[in-house]
């Protein structure tokens, strides 16, 4: 087993990574200050996952909150029935929650947790890649709102994540790919480094190759607890982590959410980004090219969906988080390996990359 420190002074946090830490009583319980549980999980985690949890609670008094499964689902309706759970079993201030699944899940345990009671503590136990590299660590919680994705949150750490490496091994072939978008991020942000091993890794990590899996797990949650570590709320530095998610939220909304994964509307969203880089002459067109590349060969998309203009991108990007008194800003990359977070950009170069043709580009990556 491997772990990492999220350091953030009094409410600093350990990452766990291991193939069996789902089952470690003694990890889990060390982090577990009262005697009530609620294991937050969904439909399709539960018959996999909760019985092994549940056994390294013995002693505990554990109250089941099984969720429906789903992106649709992250809303004000099913955080009420969080709350439902909550209050019929009549989890006391001491209560841990635990979330088990995927991002979907740990955001909304992590708001639930954040709200009840004014605050209780809680326990990320990610059970898909994406969750594993990303969602589980740094905090942000909430749900989505019709008009825009995770409008309604909270920053509220975990008391600790605990990342099963082997729940990895029913993940569906699309939700792994989803989760590599997340990973890819790193390198283009901060690690050119990282960029290159994963070309190297691809295949690899796509066929569930332990040890390959275990280490890009690793270098991404190194990069995502030094970021947050460095600006918890996102006032300047956190904010390259949205690399692609300008784009990609957008399209999530336009989409209603759940046609399309968060991860593969960030791999269209990192492609634009690409794009827009390059049209501001940051990087080379042959830069372009190997990210689009790299992207395709996770298994993502690169070219958005048929039904959204760029009336449709600019209507749903006017109300990014990352929005400042009315000014648009987007995480674009001065090189591979190192993001801004900038406003400065003449409109027509965006109005440009909202009208590309990114069949084009795909077919000319060289994928
Ligand atoms: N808080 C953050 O910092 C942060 C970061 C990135 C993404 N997110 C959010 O995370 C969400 C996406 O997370 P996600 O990609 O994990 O999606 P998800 O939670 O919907 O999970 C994907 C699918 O995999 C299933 N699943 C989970 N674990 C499984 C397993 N081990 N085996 C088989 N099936 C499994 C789920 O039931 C679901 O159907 C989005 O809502 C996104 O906004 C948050
Ligand atoms: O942790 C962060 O900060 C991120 O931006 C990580 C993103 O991958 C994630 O999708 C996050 O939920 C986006 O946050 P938002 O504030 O843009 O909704
Ligand atoms: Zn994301």
């Amino acid at each position: 087993m491997q772990s990492l420190q999220v350091e953030l002074g009094d409410r600093s946090y350990p990452i766990y990574i291991g193939d069996q830490v789902l089952s470690d009583s003694e990890l889990l319980v060390r982090h577990i200050s009262g005697r009530q549980v609620a294991i937050v999980t969904n439909e399709t985690v539960a018959p996999l996952y909760y019985d092994r949890l549940l056994s390294a609670l013995a002693g505990f008094s554990v109250t089941p909150i099984v969720l429906p499964d789903g992106e649709a689902y992250k809303n004000w309706q099913t955080l009420q029935s969080i709350f439902d759970g909550l209050l019929s079993a009549r989890h006391d201030r001491r209560t841990t929650l635990i979330a088990l699944g995927g991002g979907v899940v740990g955001d909304m345990a992590g708001f639930a947790a954040a709200c009840y009671q004014r605050g209780v503590d809680f326990i990320q136990i990610p059970t898909t890649l994406l969750s594993q590299v990303d969602s589980s660590v740094g905090g942000k919680t909430g749900i989505n709102h019709p008009l825009g994705k995770n409008m309604i949150g909270a920053f509220y750490q975990p008391k600790a994540v605990l990342i099963d490496t082997s729940t990895l091994n029913t993940l569906p072939p699309r939700e792994l790919s989803a989760g590599l978008a997340e990973v890819v991020k790193y390198g283009f942000i901060c690690d050119v480094s990282f960029l290159d091993w994963l070309e190297v890794n691809m295949v690899r990590l796509r066929s569930l190759d332990a040890t390959v899996l275990s280490e890009a797990i690793r270098r991404s949650c190194a990069i995502k607890a030094r970021v947050v570590g460095t600006d918890e709320r996102e006032s300047g530095v956190r904010a390259v982590l949205n690399l692609g998610h300008t784009f990609g939220h957008a399209i999530e909304t336009h989409m209603g959410y759940g046609s399309w994964l968060h991860g593969e509307a960030v791999g269209v969203g990192t492609a634009m980004a690409l794009e827009m880089s390059a049209r501001l002459g940051w990087i080379e067109a042959a830069e372009r090219d190997r990210g689009i590349r790299l992207l395709q060969n996770c298994g993502l998309p690169v070219i958005p969906p048929a039904e959204m203009q760029k009336a449709d991108f600019l209507r749903h990007m006017s109300i990014d988080k990352k929005v400042l008194d009315g000014q648009l800003r987007l995480v674009l990359l001065k090189q591979l390996g190192e993001a801004v977070v900038t406003g400065q950009f003449p409109r027509d170069v965006l109005d440009d990359v909202l009208s590309t043709d990114y069949s084009t580009l795909s077919a000319n990556s060289g994928f």
